[in-house]
């Protein structure tokens, strides 16, 4: 269960969010080990989030939203792979549709920066989704497996098991609008099946698959019923930490 921020929470309210998300867990006996919870603060939070996840050994993990496809140097205002890494983050996200929109990341970019996390031992979070365009046109899933064909490309089937899927149809997204569970497993289904035509069938049945677009609290359960739907990442409702933590309880 991922918590997408996007662009909210500054240092300090990412703070006060850790810690009642912790809080919230630890009443509730929460077991990591069934279900790993994972935020995805801005850059300029993550130090601190690594203080206070580290110092008092929560099972929480974090994420960055976003990497370079560079390693070091003359690239203003670019964060590296190794940065990340050095402040312990576990997952990336890459090739989200915001990203995709808003700075023309195409799947060749987002291949590359899935490329750069693996290379540097973090997971990719590996984003696709249609348009309602595209929806409407009943063209959603070969317009995601197409994603999925150029985000995975030249991956092995070890690299592929390790890595995330998040299908996250943007008409879906911030919108209130949910896609129905069945949608979201008809097209989770089909991103499993294509992992088994790429590799084989162990690599698709270990590769993790999420679902993302407006889940809330009172909508994860029948999501997370679906076959195919391994977890979600959350927008909106990540920003809250009682809502979060019954999200990440969806079988509470
Ligand atoms: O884009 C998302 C997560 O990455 C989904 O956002 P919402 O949950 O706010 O719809």
């Amino acid at each position: 269960m991922a918590g997408n921020w996007k662009m909210n929470m500054d240092h300090l309210e990412a703070i006060h969010l850790v810690q009642g998300l912790h809080q919230e867990l630890t009443d509730a006996n929460f077991d990591y080990t069934k279900t790993e919870v994972v935020v995805i603060p801005p850059f300029t939070d993550i130090r601190s989030v690594q203080t206070l996840v580290e110092g008092d050994e929560m099972g929480i993990k974090y994420g960055a939203q976003d990497v370079s496809v560079h390693e070091k140097g003359a690239y203003t205002g670019e964060v590296s792979a190794t940065m990340l890494k050095k402040l312990g983050v576990s997952y990336i996200v890459v090739g989200h549709s915001e990203r995709r929109e808003y700075h023309n990341e195409c799947d060749k970019k987002v291949n590359t920066k899935a490329r750069v996390a693996l290379d540097n031992g973090m997971t990719p979070i590996i984003c696709c989704g249609e348009g309602l365009e595209v929806r409407k046109a009943g063209e959603h899933v070969a317009h995601v497996l197409k994603q999925i064909d150029g985000g995975l490309e030249g991956f092995s089937a070890e690299e592929v098991a390790k890595s995330v899927i998040a299908y996250e149809p943007i008409w879906a997204i911030g919108t209130g609008e949910v896609a129905t569970p069945e949608d979201a497993q008809e097209v989770c289904a089909a991103i499993r099946v294509r992992i088994g035509e790429l590799y084989d069938a162990d690599t698709a049945a270990a590769t993790r698959i999420l679902y993302g677009g407006s889940v809330k609290s009172s909508n994860v359960a029948d999501i997370m019923a679906k076959e195919d739907v391994d977890g979600a990442l959350v927008g909106g409702a990540s920003l809250e930490a009682v809502e979060f933590s019954k999200i990440a309880r969806f079988d509470a």
